[in-house]
C-alpha cells in the first residue's frame, strides 16, 4: 500500500511514520513544516506542502499512487483556538476538506483521521466510551467534530471509509530517544514540565486549582505517542481488511491530575519543580479518561507503556538528550 501521511512530520506523525517503516508499505509524508521538522522524517519521501494547496495533493495523489491517507495535519492548541477561532475553522475544515476532493478525485478510499478527546466537551460520565454525547467545550474540539460528519458525509455519498481515532493526551518519545516533542513555543504540559527540569525555564504555572477533582487541577489520560502510532496500523489493517467506517477512544483509562504528573516528572528527572497556580485556562473541561474497551476489544490494540512513569521516563530520555529538541 502506499499511504500518505499528511503532518507526518508532527510530533505524532513522526512517530506514525516510524511505526509504518517497519510495515510493507510505502509512505509519503505531506507536512508545510508549520510546526513539523524535516530531521524527525529522515529518509522518508517528502512533499513540503500545505493542505490548502489543491493541486499541490492533487498531484501527489497521483504521483505515489496513493492508496490511503493517515490525516495528522491540524492545528491542535486548546487555548490558542478559543483566542483564534478563524485559524482553526479554515486549517481543521477547509483545508481539511481539500484532502477528502482530492481523495474522492484521486479515487483513495481509506482515511485514518486524528480526532481528539476534545470531541466530548465536559463528560457525562467517566470513562468516557465513544457513544458518549459530543458537546465540545473549545473550538479545536468543534473543528474535530465538524470533521467527523463531514466524514460520514463523505462515506455515504462516495464511499471513503474513515477510522477516526480519538486521542486523548500523547505523551512521552520513541524509545530510542531518536525522535520526540518539539514545539515552539511549547504550550503542552510534560514538555514544559520537562524544561523546567532542565532549567530553561523557572516554573510551571497550573492552570487551576478549583475543578471539582481530588486536588483541584485537571486530570487527564496520557497515551504513549508509540502507543498511539501502532494503533493507526491496527485502523488502516481493519480498513482495508474490512472496508468499513468506526470510531475509536484511545488512551489509557487512567487519570493524572496537573499535580500528580509534576509529581511524577520530579520523581523520574530526581529534579525539583518549581509551581505556581494560575488562572483557569478558557475551553479547558476538569477530567478526560478514556475507555478503550471497544479499540482492545475489535482491533486488539494493546498500549505497551501503560503507566505514566514509563511514559515520562522516555519524554525525559528524549528532553534530556535533546534539549534543543531538533535545533533546526
Ligand atoms: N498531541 C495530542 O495530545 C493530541 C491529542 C488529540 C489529537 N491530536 C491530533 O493529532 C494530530 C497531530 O498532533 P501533534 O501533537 O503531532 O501536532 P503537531 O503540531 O506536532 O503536528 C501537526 C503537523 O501538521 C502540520 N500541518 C498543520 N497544518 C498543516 C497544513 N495546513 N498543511 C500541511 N501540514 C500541516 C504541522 O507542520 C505539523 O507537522 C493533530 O491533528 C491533533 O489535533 C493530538
Ligand atoms: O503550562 C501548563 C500547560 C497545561 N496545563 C494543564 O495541563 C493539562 C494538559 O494540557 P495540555 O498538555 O496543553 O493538553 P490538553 O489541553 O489537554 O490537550 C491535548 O490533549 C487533547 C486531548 O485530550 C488534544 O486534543 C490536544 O490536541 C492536546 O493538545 C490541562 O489541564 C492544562 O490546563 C497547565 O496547568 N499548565
Amino acid at each position: 500500500m502506499n499511504i500518505l501521511v499528511t503532518g507526518g512530520a508532527g510530533y505524532i506523525g513522526s512517530h506514525v511514520v516510524r511505526e509504518l517503516i517497519g510495515t510493507k508499505n510505502n509512505v509519503v509524508v505531506f507536512d508545510n513544516l508549520q510546526k513539523g521538522h524535516r530531521d524527525a522524517i529522515k529518509g522518508v519521501t517528502f512533499v513540503e506542502g500545505d493542505l490548502n494547496n489543491k493541486e499541490l495533493l492533487d498531484k501527489t495523489m497521483k504521483k505515489y499512487d496513493i492508496d490511503s491517507v493517515i490525516h495528522l495535519a491540524a492545528d491542535s492548541l486548546v487555548g490558542e483556538s478559543m483566542e483564534n477561532p478563524s485559524k482553526y475553522y479554515t486549517n481543521n475544515v477547509c483545508s481539511g476538506l481539500n484532502l477528502l476532493n482530492s481523495m474522492v478525485e484521486n479515487n483513495v478510499k481509506y482515511i485514518v483521521f486524528s480526532s481528539t478527546a476534545a470531541v466530548y466537551g465536559e463528560p457525562k460520565s467517566i470513562p468516557i466510551t465513544e457513544d458518549n454525547e459530543t458537546k465540545p467545550t473549545n473550538v479545536y474540539g468543534e473543528t474535530k467534530l465538524m470533521f467527523e460528519s463531514i466524514l460520514k458525509r463523505y462515506d455515504e455519498a462516495y464511499g471513503i471509509k474513515y477510522m477516526s481515532l480519538r486521542y486523548f493526551n500523547a505523551a512521552g518519545a520513541h524509545i530510542s530517544g531518536e525522535i520526540g516533542e518539539d514545539h515552539n513555543p511549547e504550550t503542552h504540559l510534560i514538555p514544559i514540565i520537562m524544561q523546567v527540569a532542565l532549567g530553561q525555564r523557572e516554573k510551571i504555572f497550573i492552570f487551576g486549582d478549583d475543578y471539582d477533582t481530588k486536588d483541584g487541577t485537571c486530570i487527564r489520560d496520557y497515551i504513549h505517542v508509540t502507543d498511539l502510532a501502532n494503533a493507526h496500523i491496527l485502523a488502516l489493517e481493519a480498513l482495508e481488511s474490512e472496508n468499513k467506517s468506526n470510531i475509536y477512544n484511545l488512551g489509557n483509562g487512567e487519570g493524572f491530575s496537573v499535580r500528580e504528573v509534576i509529581d511524577m516528572v520530579e520523581k523520574v528527572t530526581g529534579k525539583s519543580i518549581t509551581r505556581e497556580v494560575s488562572g483557569r485556562r478558557p475551553g479547558d473541561p476538569a477530567v478526560l479518561i478514556a475507555s478503550s474497551e471497544k479499540i482492545i476489544k475489535e482491533l486488539g490494540w494493546k498500549p505497551r507503556f501503560d503507566s505514566l512513569e514509563k511514559i515520562i521516563e522516555t519524554a525525559w530520555k528524549w528532553h534530556s538528550n535533546n534539549p534543543k529538541g531538533y535545533d533546526e
